[in-house]
């Protein structure tokens, strides 16, 4: 249905059933125990495989080219994150990323710290060439990937040709990126993994990057913004000393992964549903917190006990 054309009683109604919508999808992956794949950055590694564990999930750290043909395609989804990018990671990630498109499994991109470098823009920018089913960064890294549309451009310069035979466990794989332009300014550079927008600032730099690449995209922040293009929903969850322990964001776009795992036909649903989750968790935590350390200690045991009760009265999702 049209935005515009929804009535007040409807845009209640979805409100209402946002919190159900959530419940059921946690439900699922705790029965489920999907396999997730994670090729992340050195910092968050554990964070982000502790959170999934305390979901129900099973992640694996697995990042070595030589395995991607034989593990990748038994996995429910994949999180590919540049934190500590180099360039002998790159060809396990865009491998990853290939398999995963190929098979029609989903896969979450988190493009931390794009505007460092020329070096990171272009490799993230190739990676959102090989279809993501969901990008998820904070309002920094959506403004520089999709800002004023000069980012999403880019992406739409991008040509991809993919080659990839899938024989027996043997994965051969040919891409070309051709125009990606390095001349041009990308906007503010020097950029680092943290956030000096807040996410509200980011929702038109989202619906471009959406558009221009067919991910679903998500800014997290006080509030968590999701958009496929066109619908932009927002998570009201979270504590904002959630931002004072590293790598929460790499973890929640983890999460996104597993959730989308269990519902891979509704990845704007699972996402808000993810960032919501992971924000009453931390809202929960941060009633036994003494400061960021505790708290990290909290979010996954209240990730892990999260109850029906808790999760129907406090997840906060609304249009925007
Ligand atoms: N002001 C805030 N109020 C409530 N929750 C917040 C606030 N800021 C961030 N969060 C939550 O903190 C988590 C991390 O978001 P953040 O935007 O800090 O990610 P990030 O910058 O990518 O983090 P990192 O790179 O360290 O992983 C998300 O779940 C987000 O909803
Ligand atoms: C601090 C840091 N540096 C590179 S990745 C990372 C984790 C938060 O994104
Ligand atoms: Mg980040």
């Amino acid at each position: 249905m049209n935005e515009e054309t929804k009535t007040f009683k409807e845009e209640q109604q979805q409100t209402l059933s946002w919190p159900f919508k959530a419940w059921t999808l946690l439900s699922l992956i705790r029965t489920q125990t999907s396999l997730i794949q994670c090729i992340t950055n050195f910092v968050s590694m554990d964070l982000m495989a502790n959170t999934l564990l305390s979901s129900g999930a099973s992640p694996a750290m697995i990042h070595s080219l030589q395995e991607i043909p034989d593990f990748t395609p038994n996995i429910k989804s994949l999180c590919i994150n540049i934190g500590t990018l180099t360039p002998d990671w790159l060809p396990s990630m865009k491998s990853a990323a290939m398999v995963a498109t190929q098979l029609g499994i989903p896969w979450v991109l988190d493009p931390v710290a794009v505007s460092a470098s020329e070096y990171r823009m272009k490799a993230c920018l190739e990676l959102v060439g090989l279809k993501p089913s969901v990008i998820r960064g904070n309002a920094s890294e959506i403004c520089a990937l999709g800002c004023g549309s000069k980012g999403a451009d880019k992406v739409l310069f991008i040509t991809s040709k993919f080659c990839t035979h899938i024989k027996g466990s043997t994965v051969y794989m040919e891409l070309t990126i051709r125009n990606v332009q390095t001349d041009v300014s990308y906007g503010v550079r020097g950029q680092g993994v943290d956030s000096s927008h807040e996410s509200m600032d980011a929702v038109e730099a989202a619906k471009s990057l959406a558009r221009a690449s067919g991910a679903i995209v998500a800014v997290s922040g006080a509030v968590d913004i999701v958009t496929d293009g066109q619908q932009v929903v927002g998570a009201h969850n979270g504590v904002a000393m959630m931002q004072r322990i590293t790598a929460t964001g790499c973890a929640v776009t983890a999460l996104i992964a597993t959730f989308v795992a269990v519902d891979p036909l509704h990845p704007l649903e699972a996402t808000v549903s993810a960032l919501s989750i992971f924000g009453v968790a931390g809202e929960m935590a941060m009633d036994m917190a003494k400061g960021p350390a505790s708290l990290r200690m909290h979010l996954i045991d209240c990730l892990y006990g999260l109850d029906q009760t808790s999760v129907l009265s406090r997840v906060n999702i609304t249009s925007i």
